[in-house]
């Protein structure tokens, strides 16, 4: 009897053996958000009001000038027609109370003020409908506008910046920027309205004794002061649920996705998975209600001492009426007025916080855009043309959460002409390698990739990427047509003629022939109108893209994982056609094919521990590539041919088929 001994990966080293699953958890490196928000004074915050009416003034302005000014002249009118009918109120008052019994003569003597009030209320009303409209048309403008400038600024943003978990984290802040840009300026024009009359009445309250505007301001500091705090509370829970809700949003698109949606059934994983939905949602709901709690109590407080503050105000004026210092009639102005002005600082207050509470979104926002979230592409500005040497320079790269290089030390070069492939076990550093030699990312810890003896550092990275076609492991099935799925929207002369060529290349032209309107056809699910693709059809379609693109470096990484035997002979015959002109990186498991390349680069976790043609590797019967190329063959017992020839070729036994 045989025993089959463990495998030595199941054993888990001692000290591991009682640790539980890691959990889920979004990890934001170097976050000080919440401590400089916890830092943030009152003071700190009414310095920023300004600030930030301008900041929404501004932005209104980009998008529509016209209606930014018209805004403006709408609330100052207001505010002047208030003072106005504030001022008529005491004509008014004035003749009806001088005397028990109102004459005629009394009565006309108040129609003039009465006119003026009724023609301010009436004006006023007008005015308050053409600025809801003036913000209800700015508002959706400024939110787009807000979001283009996020978009742009994340397509500039460093491909590495991807794997960097705090940059996730920043567009998400940023992103919700956007979201509470389209009440920025209604929040902002809230808070002119109120300004408006709060200046208006002030003025009025003023005329009618000095003292009662400072009482008044003091009676509203203790309710302004906590809705203040009350909108860093909630803006600080909603950054400390930002890690679970990033969470929720993955778990959501797990277990609603189409690409997982199979395995989610045949694995009926759907009550785990909603579990741990749950499970995030609660740890979501308990800091949130702590929140409101917190908030609600501050809120009391700052609501009752706000209350006998107001209390001594009204004290205050009775005093002086009974001491003659205003009269009845004044009283009755000064009681609209400190109604007026009350309102007035309570706007302020209350939309002054939950503007200020937009503005912490707008700094994430406006954040982001300067930097394009702290990766903003930055490299030299030199323009290259289509490389006819590419050559890795010892380098090393390392992902931001990894604990070690995913390449190091590594150099080789590809020329134009050249098919170099790039052999390695999974993990190994093939297809990190492939993004650096084309330049969507940078080596980050040493070395450098050239083209042509210019440092890719110092090269446009758009221009060097216009000399770059690649099929990637996972290639876009982008929801567009034939046509511009081939082209990328990127027209050349002759278009048609350069697309079907490609497609003819890359095998495409068979699915092209088989669409309802050839290379019209919107290649998209049915329900968006358009024709759907299998895998290996789309694998064509993403070929005949990198065929397309007039590059001078061609990566392809598992370009044929997809394909039928028949369509990935046709492209291995084709690619030293196309290899005459481009030097091209292949990334592939299947040992067979590589046989095309004239030269094969083994990795082995992120070094070169190999480097030759197909065959003088076969030769290194002691080497890695020998090794996996036996395994792959070992099943059939025969050797296939070199990939590229008319047949395979038995070694040692004869063909199967
Ligand atoms: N975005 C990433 N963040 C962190 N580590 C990564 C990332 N992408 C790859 N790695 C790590 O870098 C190493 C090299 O990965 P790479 O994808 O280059 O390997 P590969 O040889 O192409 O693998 P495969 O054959 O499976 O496609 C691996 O250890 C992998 O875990």
């Amino acid at each position: 009897m045989t025993t089959i001994p463990k495998p030595a990966a199941i054993t888990a080293p001692a000290e591991e053996a009682d640790v539980s699953d890691e959990e889920l958890k979004f990890i934001i490196p170097g976050d000080r958000r919440i401590e400089a928000a916890n830092a943030i004074t009152t003071r700190a915050m009414a310095r920023r009001l300004p600030q930030l009416i301008r900041r929404s003034l501004a932005l209104g302005w980009q998008v529509d000038r016209a209606a930014v000014i018209a805004l403006l002249g709408v609330q100052l009118l207001s505010g002047v027609l208030e003072a106005f009918g504030l001022m008529a109120t005491t004509g008014v008052i004035k003749p009806l109370i001088a005397s028990q019994h109102i004459s005629g003569d009394q009565l006309r003597s108040a129609v003039p003020s009465l006119v003026v009030l009724a023609g301010a209320i009436g004006l006023r009303a007008l005015l308050g409908i053409a600025s809801t409209a003036l913000s209800a048309r700015l508002a959706p403008r400024i939110a787009r506008e807000a979001e283009l400038e996020l978009l742009d600024a994340a397509t500039r943003a460093e491909l590495a910046a991807y794997d960097n978990p705090g940059y996730n984290d920043r567009w998400d802040a940023a992103d919700r920027g956007v979201e509470v840009s389209r009440d920025l300026l209604t929040q902002a024009q809230y808070i002119l309205a109120a300004s408006a009359s709060l200046i208006a009445s002030a003025f009025v309250l003023t005329a009618v004794h000095p003292i009662l505007l400072p009482l008044l301001v003091l009676a509203a500091l203790p309710k302004g002061l906590a809705s203040v705090r009350a909108a860093r509370i909630s803006y600080i829970a909603s950054l400390d649920t930002s890690k679970d809700r990033r969470l929720l949003g993955m778990l959501r698109w797990y277990m609603v996705d189409k690409q997982t949606a199979d395995q989610v059934r045949s694995g009926t994983m759907a009550p785990f998975l909603l579990d741990k939905y749950r499970t995030a949602g609660a740890r979501i709901d308990a800091t949130t209600d702590q929140a409101t709690w917190r908030s609600a109590r501050i809120s009391l407080v700052g609501g009752a001492t706000g209350g006998l503050a107001h209390a001594v105000v009204w004290v205050a004026l009775a005093l002086l009426v009974s001491a003659g210092q205003i009269s009845v009639a004044a009283l009755g102005t000064a009681f609209l007025a400190l109604g007026r002005v009350s309102a007035g600082l309570d706007g302020i207050v209350g939309y002054g916080a939950q503007l200020f509470r937009t503005g912490m979104y707008l700094d994430d926002w406006a954040d982001f855009i300067d930097e394009a979230g702290g990766h903003r592409i930055d490299r030299g500005p030199g323009t290259p043309a289509a490389p006819t040497l590419v050559r890795a320079e010892n380098i090393t790269f390392q992902y931001p959460s990894a604990d070690r290089p995913a390449l190091d030390d590594v150099s080789l070069e590809v020329r134009r002409g050249e098919v170099v492939a790039l052999v390695g076990e999974n993990g190994s550093g093939k297809t990190t390698l492939s993004k650096i030699l084309s330049a969507l990312y940078l080596p980050d810890q040493g070395g450098a990739v050239t083209w042509d003896g210019t440092d890719t550092r110092d090269l446009d990275a758009h221009a060097t990427w216009e000399r770059v076609a690649v099929v990637p492991q996972s290639y876009a099935n982008w929801p567009l047509s034939a046509r511009e799925n081939i082209t990328l929207g990127q027209a050349t002369e002759d278009e048609d003629a350069a697309v079907l060529a490609a497609a003819h290349a890359a095998g495409a032209d068979e699915v092209i022939d088989g669409l309802r309107s050839g290379l019209n056809t919107l290649l998209a699910k049915e329900w968006w109108g358009g024709q759907e693709l299998s895998g290996g059809q789309w694998q064509r379609i993403a070929i005949a893209r990198a065929f397309h693109r007039p590059a001078g470096l061609l990566v392809l990484d598992e370009p044929t994982a997809a394909l039928d035997p028949r369509a990935e002979h046709r492209i291995f015959t084709g690619l030293r056609r196309l290899a005459a002109d481009r030097a091209v990186v292949l990334v592939t498991h299947r040992l067979t094919n590589v046989t095309v390349a004239d030269r094969v680069v083994v990795l082995d976790k992120g070094r070169v521990i190999q480097q030759g043609t197909p065959d003088e590797l076969l030769a290194q019967h002691d080497g890695l590539f020998r090794e996996l190329w036996d395994l792959q063959n070992e099943r059939t017992g025969r050797v296939p041919a070199p990939a590229g020839s008319e047949e395979n070729v038995p070694l040692n036994q004869p063909a199967l088929f």
